[in-house]
């Protein structure tokens, strides 16, 4: 693994009122890993993810990517510096096509007629884009790239919303719960997904309740409670139910201990 981490946050702290949804917490990525994020309902995993990624502002703490520190004001801010987010409730439009979902926002526009500020879309070289990177990912089993993608099961949603993550997002992937709510066959579609992504040398972080999940695709595990980050550990020195034992509380790590 690199030394150099390519994207850290040191004392994030976010508050809702009284409550306190990051509390002090801290967060490394490291390139070309999987980093999964596990840890009890309302331990903050969101909140954390969503500070990294531009969708809240952190009341406090430090965000840095490639040794940089960035404060992102919008996920858009955060795009822009090559890091895509899957949010846990997909932000898909269902009743638009799988290839303006893929580009809601950021859509390839014909040359303008000059000084022109309405450009046309260039509606073929977006569908081109959409079919060689769902292909790329292995989701060619969808057949018509302007099909409604509430046409769509959830995993290939899911597939899609992952391909767009993995097509603009150039530094960090970062996907919550991509396979809740999904069957069998689905899930295994997306976890390949993820695989895929990691092959290609892009690092992603991967918020799940699902262990048998995390386990098998994860390089390390961020274990968050109570806001902050308690320990991460390495999934080849423990076992299932050591994970879960930590993120409740049940058993302490012996880093946390000294820590
Ligand atoms: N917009 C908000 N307004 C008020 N409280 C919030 C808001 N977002 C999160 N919280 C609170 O912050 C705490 C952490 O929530 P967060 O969603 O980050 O946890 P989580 O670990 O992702 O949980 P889950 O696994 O249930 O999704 C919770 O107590 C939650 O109720």
């Amino acid at each position: 693994m690199a030394l150099e981490p390519i994207l850290t946050a040191r004392g994030l702290v976010k508050r809702y009122g009284r409550v306190t949804a990051l509390d002090n917490a801290d967060f490394d990525l490291y390139p070309g890993e999987i980093l999964a994020v596990i840890g009890d309902n309302g331990a903050g995993k969101s909140s954390m993810i969503k500070a990294i990624s531009g969708a809240i502002t952190p009341d406090e703490g430090e965000i840095r990517l490639e040794g940089q520190p960035v404060s992102f004001r919008s996920p858009i801010d955060a795009q822009k510096a090559g890091i895509e987010t899957v949010y846990q409730n997909l932000a898909l439009s269902p009743a638009l096509s799988i290839a303006d979902n893929m580009f809601l926002g950021r859509e390839i526009r014909k040359p303008g007629v000059m000084g022109s500020v309405f450009r046309k879309l260039d509606r073929g070289a977006m569908e081109k884009f959409a079919r060689d990177k769902l292909s790329e990912l292995g989701l060619m089993t969808i057949q018509n790239i302007n099909q409604a993608v509430e046409t769509l099961s959830g995993g290939q949603r899911q597939g899609v919303a992952v391909a767009r993550a993995a097509a603009f997002g150039s530094k960090v992937i970062i996907l919550d719960e991509p396979t809740a709510a999904l069957g069998v066959k689905e899930s295994r579609r997306v976890l390949e997904l993820i695989l895929d992504v990691r092959r290609r040398g892009i690092p992603i972080v991967l918020i799940s309740h699902n262990m048998p999940h995390v386990f098998e695709v994860a390089d390390r595990i961020h274990i968050h409670r109570l806001g902050r980050r308690l320990t991460v550990i390495n999934p080849k020195d423990y076992t299932m139910s050591d994970a879960v034992a930590f993120m409740t509380g049940a058993k302490v790590p012996a880093e946390a201990v000294a820590a």
